[in-house]
């Protein structure tokens, strides 16, 4: 006779909500969005179908749009021609440049609307680095001064959120400094702590013109194979200050998000990246997978891992569905 029948507990649609272990919410999300120069724009990023750059304008549009179905943190990027880049990203702290006039249009706009910055080089570097490149190699310490810089000018411009994706050694700790000199004591770090050199980035760089002009990121940005590792990225953040920890990409190293959930009293975010998104949309469109379960079953697995927010750029298909009562 058996006495534990599992099978008991999966019997109705009732009872397996109620035994549900994890739930998700569009509160969990932050949509990440992309910015370009120009009016009434809206430019679609080829390997990101659904995914499009924004200009101002439309930019602003489009966040009303998603904060009608609940989302209310937003990550924004920006996309600069080659023609605004230089060796420093100077363009990153400019204020009347495209990404921090744009930053404080949002908020004007939608002061509820949580903003997050991304806090890096590359966007604004004609290098196509997250850090200052000097005969090929990318400086550490060099780099924070510029980084400290564009942290405390996007504080300035309303930022909720920095979110420093360079992976310098000691930039959460020396932003952390910087902003609390300058007043912003309560401006939040989500650091992105375990930044693995992925090949899942590749359609956010085609949508930001963002590749690196030489060499690769693995000098800066982990090696997949490496899990203890994060460990150590993250007791430095956490001790530096960050606010939150990131781990990114996310579906390949739900492993790591749940060492991380387990060692740290801090939240957990994961980065639903580029390439993780394109996969399924790429599957979808073929007719090979149901890309609505596949993105309920990858967003709920990430929070199962242990994360409490997952950037993804499903956001607000995942959120459509709520509102029309689709999951
Ligand atoms: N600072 C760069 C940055 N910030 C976010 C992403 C990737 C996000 C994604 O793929 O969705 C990258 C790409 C990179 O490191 O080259
Ligand atoms: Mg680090």
């Amino acid at each position: 006779m058996m006495i534990r029948r599992p099978r008991r507990n999966r019997k109705s649609a009732v009872i397996r909500e109620l035994v549900e272990e994890t739930t998700l919410s569009v509160r969990d999300l932050i949509f990440p969005i992309f910015l370009i120069e120009g009016d009434n724009q809206a430019v679609a990023i080829d390997s990101m179908p659904g995914m499009y750059r924004y200009s101002p304008d439309r930019l602003l549009d489009e966040i009303g749009a998603c904060a009608e179905l609940g989302i209310r943190t937003f990550d924004v990027f920006p996309s600069l021609p080659e023609s605004k880049k230089d060796r420093r990203a100077t363009e990153g702290t400019n204020p009347e440049g495209l990404y921090l006039s744009t930053l404080r249009k949002i908020k004007e706009h939608y002061p509820d609307v949580c903003v997050m910055t991304d806090v890096a080089m590359d966007p604004y570097s004609s290098d196509g680095h997250d850090g200052l490149v000097q005969d090929g190699k990318i400086l550490n310490d060099e780099t924070l001064e510029i980084l400290g810089n564009m942290a405390v000018a996007q504080a300035e411009a309303g930022a909720d959120i920095l979110g420093p994706s360079d992976m310098m050694d000691g930039r959460v700790g020396y932003m952390r400094q910087q902003l609390d000199a300058a007043g912003f004591t309560d401006v939040s770090i989500m650091s992105y702590t375990a930044k693995y050199a992925s090949a899942f980035y590749n359609p956010f760089r085609d949508a930001l013109d963002s590749a690196p002009k030489f060499g690769d990121k693995k000098t800066y940005q982990m090696n997949p194979a490496n899990r203890r590792e994060a460990l150590l990225e993250a007791e430095l953040d956490f001790e530096e200050g960050a606010d939150m920890l990131m781990v990114k990409p996310a579906l390949f190293y739900l492993d790591i998000i749940r060492d991380l959930s387990e060692a740290f009293p801090i939240p957990i975010a994961a980065y639903n990246v580029s390439g993780e998104y394109a996969m399924t949309k790429a599957a979808a469109a073929q007719g090979w997978l149901d890309g609505e379960r596949i993105m309920l079953e990858s967003l709920l697995s990430i929070k199962r891992a242990g994360a409490k927010i997952i950037l993804t750029y499903f956001a607000k298909e995942y959120a459509q569905g709520v509102k029309e009562g689709r999951w």
